[in-house]
């Protein structure tokens, strides 16, 4: 009780310490009673209130001049030469003519006769822009802006229009006929009119500060470009991108909208009444500390002066740099538009949604009498373990059904996991996997596969309305979940894949539904793959998009990679293009690929000094176990590197294996992959190797999958496409016009490099140091000095051949580290020394 009481009173003594602030803010003087007043309102209030005066005021002006133009000559001998207060309270009591009664006679007669004529209309523009701020929070423009154009163009056009007050009568108001007739005697009717055009001018341009030259050439040029433009027009339009996506509206399958709660917007407009107080505090502070700063300024400039009097010492300022405006910045843009990667290929059309088979199972066949079934079965179950259900609540899939249950209290969760295999026995069912309990819900989940599985084909997939409208930068549709929902993730935030599975799982699939998501989305110039299939046979039918999508190495004849070594060459090869990508993304001063290509195609970065437009490159490598198996470290090492760092420069890997054991999927290579796909594997230990975690391996294979990012673990039923479907897909593509060939990677100097190509005057600078290295560590390996020298795979292949040239190191050995054929330090000084290289 006592308790309550003291939290009372800290209540009321924040509430107290509240109204103070707000009072203190609107600075209302303190005087009896007017506390209520300091309670009730606070700045927010006091702005509406204003706001709505504003308004009101802005109406009523405006309509009390529009009619003093059709009444002031039956009202005008009423109020003229009467005060307000004479005028309200007069004793003539008839009504006057002005709409809006006598106040409203007496406030246009006082601006329109008496002050500004006609232009004093433009109080009411004034009173409207101020209200609707103020109230509406709506920024029809700058306040103080808005001020300085009204208050000069009210005095202008009073001084303008007075000018013919001979003609029409109250035009300038008694304001603009004074001057008017004080400028007439002075310079004269025609010196006058010029005078006011002439400030008219000078009013204009401080206000608007137009561009007159530019205006002129224009002018000029106008009637020679008119022509010009036609034919420019013309070209334009030929040239216009048209890879329009051939999937029409119809084809777009609608899923159930998930609710979705924006909660950004929500907090803007539930702004807080303290929350403003805080944001209006913010302000406050912010421009305090400017002044702050141009305090010390100005202090520091006293001081210059002071240290200047001195004779022996001078002080040099250093200018400030010139800074280019953001029209001068966007100059090119303005002047080519933007840079449009797509334009060599303009008339490159996406695959059309025919092309993809439907195998039927958009809507999902509920059987009832089987789903009652299952659930019996598995009440019963638990029940002969004396497990007790409060609730249970079943989901049906394309392949699988989840159940949810709720256990009784005091049920323990692991007694549930532990009858795994019980409840498999007494449903007669493969690939049974308890979820205890399911993360984020409460639940325990037991997924049972569905006696009748349905196929999610992969057309379906495509023309989900969650894929068409994906707003990413390589979508990738996958197959649908346990509740029926489209999956679709981008590639780019995985940001590589380890798929694992065991044969006839439906890897291949899997592997092709992730490429042809991709090439239904994306263009030519903004993705390109780089396939390596040591099985020589899942992706030959992309041979056929070799010029659109693919990337090979200089002078290859095949751009999809089959030959061990050749994959050496490729991955180091794409190491080369990734330190490249680095350079220049550091010299565009930019984080990744996205910011990059941005900034390029606003045309801020030069092609001329390297800059070109990067398109993402995916590496899809197909039974990576082989190439362990014969390439070893070899691979291991760049795929590491790439996985590692490749993410900001937009290279991502898909790596695949049927053997998910340790010796392939590597820690190094693991820990570089938090995203993996595991398709049905053979045993346990698989499963733990690709998920770090059983499930895998009670999967019903057929497409069936499990992914895991980071964290979660999403069940998928994987779209199912046919070796046709891609074929149809791939001559799509193939049979449009391409580039002349394919995306070239750079060129890569192995260590098994001709050593006979070694130019022997032009050693590269780190020679010596690069020899040394070798020589301390007794081992001859390019990447030995990549890492100890910090060099690029390139720069160090061709020391380690200039090193076999000068006779340092022996000949290359396939996968061991070559021979040094110098013993210690002193000797390898003395040959330096005889080959004149020190
Ligand atoms: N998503 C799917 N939906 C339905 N059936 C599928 C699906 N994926 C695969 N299958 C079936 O499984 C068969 C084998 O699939 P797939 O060729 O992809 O296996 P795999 O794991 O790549 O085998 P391997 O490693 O030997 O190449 C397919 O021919 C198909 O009948």
């Amino acid at each position: 009780m006592a308790k309550k009481n003291k939290l009372v009173t800290k209540e009321d003594e924040r509430q107290e310490k509240k109204a103070a602030k707000s009072s203190s803010k609107l600075s209302i003087p303190s005087f009896k009673g007017g506390n209520f007043l300091k309670g009730k309102l606070n700045k927010n209030k006091t702005r509406n209130i204003l706001g709505a005066v504003f308004l009101l005021f802005s109406v009523y002006f405006l309509l009390a001049c529009i009619s003093y133009f059709f009444t002031w000559q039956a009202d005008q001998d009423r109020v003229i030469g009467k005060s307000l207060w004479e005028f309200l309270f007069e004793e003539n009591a008839d009504p006057v003519e002005n709409w809006l009664g006598k106040f409203g006679a007496w406030i246009s007669h006082l601006f329109i006769y008496r002050w500004f004529g006609v232009s004093s209309m433009l109080f009411s523009f004034v009173a409207l822009v101020i209200g609707s701020k103020l109230l509406l929070r709506l920024h029809i423009m700058k306040i103080s802006k808005m001020l300085a154009i009204s208050s000069i163009s009210i005095v202008w056009f009073s001084i303008f229009l007075g000018f013919f007050a001979a003609h029409i009568s109250n035009l300038g108001g008694t304001f603009g006929y004074e001057i008017n007739e004080w400028l007439k005697l002075n310079l004269g009717g025609f010196g006058a009119f010029l005078f006011v055009a002439i400030t008219g001018f000078i009013g204009f341009v401080i206000l608007f500060n137009p561009n007159i030259q530019a205006f002129m050439v224009r002018l000029k040029g106008e009637a020679s470009e008119e022509t010009a433009s036609k034919t420019e027009e013309e070209h334009i339009n030929a040239n216009e991108y048209e890879a329009v996506n051939t999937i029409r509206e119809e084809d777009i399958t609608e899923e159930k909208p998930s609710a979705t709660i924006d909660l950004t917007e929500e907090e803007e407009e539930e702004m807080t009444e303290e929350e403003e107080e805080a944001f209006e505090t913010l302000e406050i502070i912010s421009t305090g500390e400017t002044e702050k700063q141009t305090d010390t300024t100005s202090n520091n400039k006293e001081k210059e002066n002071d240290l200047s009097d001195d004779e022996d010492f001078s002080v040099e300022i250093a200018e400030t740099e010139e800074e280019l405006t953001d029209k001068e910045i966007n100059r090119k843009v303005e002047e080519f538009g933007e840079y449009d990667p797509t334009l060599e290929l303009s008339s490159y059309k996406l695959p059309p949604i025919d092309l993809m088979k439907d195998y039927g199972g958009k809507q999902i066949n509920v059987d009832k009498s089987e789903l009652e079934n299952n659930k019996n079965r598995i009440v019963e179950t638990l029940g002969n373990y004396n497990i007790e259900i409060s609730k249970i609540k079943a989901t049906v899939g394309p392949t699988v059904t989840l159940y949810e249950i709720i256990p009784a209290p005091g049920v323990r969760i692991s007694k549930i996991k532990n009858l795994e295999d019980d409840i498999a026995l007494s449903l007669a069912a493969l690939g049974i996997r308890i979820i205890a309990p399911i993360p984020g819900k409460g639940t325990i989940g037991i997924e049972v596969p569905n006696s009748k599985p349905e196929m999610v084909s992969m057309r379906s997939l495509i023309s989900s309305e969650k894929f068409q409208n994906a707003d990413m930068e390589l979508p990738v549709v996958m197959g649908k979940t346990i509740t029926n929902e489209t999956m679709v993730f981008d590639l780019t935030k995985m940001p590589h894949l380890l798929v694992a599975g065991a044969t006839g799982q439906g890897k291949s699939v899997g592997l092709n539904a992730i490429m042809i998501s991709i090439l239904y989305k994306k263009h030519p110039a903004q993705v390109k793959f780089v396939l390596v299939d040591p099985k020589k046979v899942e992706l030959t039918l992309y041979n056929k998009i070799e010029r659109h999508f693919l990337a090979k190495l200089p002078g290859e004849e095949d751009a999809i990679i089959t030959d061990t070594s050749k994959v050496v060459a490729t991955l180091n090869s794409l190491c080369i293009e990734m330190d490249d990508r680095y350079e220049l993304l550091k010299e565009a001063h930019v984080r990744n690929i996205k910011e990059y290509n941005q900034k390029f195609i606003n045309r801020k970065l030069n092609p001329e000094k390297g800059h070109r437009y990067m398109p993402y490159i995916v590496v899809l490598i197909d039974e990576f176990a082989d190439l362990i198996m014969t390439a070893g470290k070899e691979v291991e090492h760049p795929i590491a590197r790439l996985a590692q760092l490749a993410r900001a420069i937009g290279i991502h890997l898909i790596v695949a294996t049927q053997r998910p054991s340790v010796n392939v999927i590597t820690g190094m290579i693991k820990a570089n992959f938090p995203a993996r796909i595991a398709f049905r594997v053979l045993s346990k230990i698989d499963s733990r190797t690709i998920l770090d975690g059983s499930g895998a391996d009670q999967l019903i294979g057929r497409g069936d999958m499990l992914i895991s990012t980071g964290n979660d673990l999403t069940r998928l039923q994987c779209g199912f496409v046919d070796t046709p479907e891609v074929d149809e897909v791939c001559d799509f593509i193939g049979n449009q016009r391409a580039y002349p060939s394919a995306y070239e990677l750079p060129e890569y100097v192995g260590e098994g490099g001709d050593s006979a190509d070694v130019d022997m005057d032009d050693l590269d600078s780190m020679f010596v140091e690069g020899a040394r290295v070798i020589v301390t560590h007794q081992q001859g390996s390019a990447s030995l000095l990549q890492r100890k020298l910090k060099l690029g795979y390139n720069r160090a292949g061709r020391i380690v051949d200039q090193l076999e040239a000068h006779g340092i190191i022996g000949p290359f050995k396939g996968s061991k580290a070559r021979e040094v054929l110098v013993q210690d330090e002193i000797q390898l000084e003395e040959l330096l020394k005889s080959k004149g290289l020190l």
